[in-house]
């Protein structure tokens, strides 16, 4: 391990833009394929693994949603959870607040208590077992309606008894903005459901004033194209949002050609709070350490600007301020060492 790898694993960091069916590797993929008997385009992972070359966020989603079909009982969303806690307890990474899709499994017949709840047993267990602390999210998908988005937020009802904290909007973002789903948005609001949404992902700056001034988010997916808009990434830093940006993400689905041009460091050096995520990482090439990594490395980023880095998930999370305390003060103490 090169030293800055070990300078990023020792830092306590949390990880806020994950999608569970993301994580979802090759190997479980053909696991449950062979045992729930569901048909893949492919014979072996090596396979699975070279049709991941993606142009565009719609080619990966197409992909992504195909991978997801294994994907069948309690059991199995356990296991991908599990399995998931398990890479990231290694990496330093001490607190969770990952996605899932409730759509793109209640339409193809999964029962959203089954999915639900096979996710949320891995996760105490990960707490239990892993000393990984982490909350659940359900994003709705944006190319389907608003209707249905309404009709899934009913379904969920039972589990905002904090099971449940938040809902996100993700999927095909072009011609899909976030004003169709204000009003979905601030019925979960009403509900005291924490809201988050992807923006600025692909689509424009205007998409990511939409998130903030429509939907009225707490925390923003991406927003990697704020900067394009000076009055906004001005109103975006005074706000204290936190953005959730997934350098490896970016760079397979061309959002950037080169990661050293990924914008990261001129978010950072523009007053954003910025934080580093890993997004879909079976699909992207890496967890979080890969996702630190390639960008400090690429961007030339000090310590002092990973430490900001790991000290903006933890200020961005949904921890309570005495959570918080303990992961801050470790960080400044590692820093200090440094
Ligand atoms: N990066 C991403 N953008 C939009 N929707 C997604 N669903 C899973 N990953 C996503
Ligand atoms: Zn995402």
């Amino acid at each position: 391990m090169s030293d800055l790898e070990k300078f990023i694993t020792a830092l306590p960091k949390a990880e806020l833009h994950l999608h569970l069916e993301g994580s979802l590797e090759p190997e479980l993929m053909m696991e449950l394929a062979t045992k729930n008997n569901i048909e893949l385009p492919y014979k072996n992972v090596d396979e699975i693994r070279k049709a991941y070359d993606f142009s565009n966020l719609q080619d990966f989603l197409d992909i992504y949603y195909q991978g997801m079909n294994v994907l069948q009982g309690e059991e199995d969303f356990y296991a991908l959870t599990m399995a998931y806690l398990q890479k990231v307890a290694g990496e330093g990474v001490v607190h969770v607040e990952v996605f899932y899709d409730p759509q793109g499994h209640t339409s193809r017949g999964v029962s959203f208590s089954e999915a639900t709840n096979g996710i949320l047993r891995a996760l105490d267990d990960g707490q239990e077992e892993l000393g990984v602390s982490s909350e659940l999210i359900m994003s709705f998908l944006r190319h389907l309606s608003e209707e249905d988005a309404f009709a899934t937020l009913k379904e969920a009802e039972p589990w905002f008894d904090g099971r449940i904290v938040g809902v996100g909007l993700d999927s095909s973002e072009l011609g899909h903005p976030p004003s169709k789903f204000e009003r979905v948005f601030e019925a979960a609001r009403e509900m005291g459901l924490k809201l988050v949404a992807h923006a600025g992902e692909e689509g424009p700056a205007e998409y990511v004033r939409e998130a903030i001034e429509l939907l009225k988010i707490d925390r923003l997916d991406h927003g990697n194209r704020t900067i394009e808009d000076s009055d906004l990434t001005k109103e975006l830093a005074r706000s204290g949002i936190a953005l959730t940006v997934c350098p490896l993400s970016n760079l397979k689905l061309c959002g950037v050609s080169d990661m050293k041009e990924h914008p990261l460091k001129k978010m950072m050096n523009a007053g954003l709070k910025v934080t580093v995520n890993s997004d879909d990482p079976a699909y992207f090439g890496g967890y979080m350490t890969a996702n630190f990594l390639s960008v400090a490395e690429a961007l030339d980023l000090s310590k002092s600007e990973i430490a900001q880095l790991c000290h903006n998930s933890i200020e961005g999370s949904f921890l309570t301020d005495e959570e918080k305390a303990p992961h801050i003060a470790r960080i400044k103490d590692i820093l200090t060492l440094h």
